[in-house]
């Protein structure tokens, strides 16, 4: 079977820096897979290439048969819009809506009335345990029920690939494990793929393989289960 989404030789340099030295990341359909490596290494770059939300200088990013790099920005966007969701580490909702607008708006952004974004909307919030937040702004709630929240946004368009950039990083442990439990299980349910980019092994242990990036370079960290 061949990958979802495959990343091949990319490079990627800042300036004087180089971010990608040749990466590489391929992800099947409903599969989970980490990427870890030490701070600086590369990850969040590989990540941004893979989702096309960073250019990279050299490589090649096919998503689906089609080529990530060789679309322009409005198809680029609009694929990105559908078919991926993202869940970085905070900061990521938006503060004067309500948890249930947060979570209804990629829908809303993508033309959905919003009777029918907010139905779809509440089913993932209570599928999340955040039922009786609904109308809780993101101030109002703590850092896993807002990351929780985030991830109900990243799922409510049914994409096919989600992209999880340090998703635990400003939580706690008991907190992290609850909100990794319900994003793996519910992009599990929905056959969606995720790309999770961590510092914490225990993190990765949720991951069905994995990948390390040291210097701009990936290496396959440990065989499918
Ligand atoms: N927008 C940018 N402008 C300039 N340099 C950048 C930019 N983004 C990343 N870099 C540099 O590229 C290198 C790789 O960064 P990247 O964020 O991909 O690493 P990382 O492995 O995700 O790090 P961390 O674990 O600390 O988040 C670093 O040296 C970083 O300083």
């Amino acid at each position: 079977m061949s990958p979802l989404l495959e990343a091949e030789g990319l490079h990627k340099a800042y300036g004087p820096t180089t971010a990608l030295a040749g990466a590489d990341l391929r992800v099947h359909a409903g599969e989970i897979v980490s990427v870890m490596g030490p701070s600086g290494s590369g990850k969040s770059t590989l990540l941004h290439c893979a989702a096309g939300l960073t250019r990279p200088d050299a490589g090649h990013v096919g998503y689906d048969g089609q080529e990530l790099p060789g679309l322009n920005d409005v198809r680029r966007s609009a694929l990105r819009r559908r078919e991926f969701g993202f869940v970085f580490q905070f900061g990521q909702l938006v503060p004067e809506l309500t948890a249930l607008q947060n979570v209804a708006l990629p829908l809303r952004l993508d033309g959905v009335s919003r009777r029918r974004a907010e139905r779809r909307a509440t089913g993932l919030m209570d599928r999340l345990g955040l039922a009786d937040k609904a109308r809780s702004r993101p101030g109002e709630l703590s850092g896993g029920q807002q990351q929780r929240v985030a991830v109900a946004r990243a799922l409510v368009t049914g994409p096919r690939v989600i992209f999880a950039d340090e998703p635990t990083g400003a939580l706690d442990s008991v907190a992290g494990e609850q909100v990794m439990e319900m994003l793996t299980s519910a992009a599990r349910e929905a056959g969606a793929a995720v790309v999770l980019v961590t510092h914490d092994a225990r993190v990765a242990a949720y991951a069905d393989r994995g990948i390390v990036v040291r210097d701009g370079r990936s290496t396959e960290r440990m065989a499918a289960r």
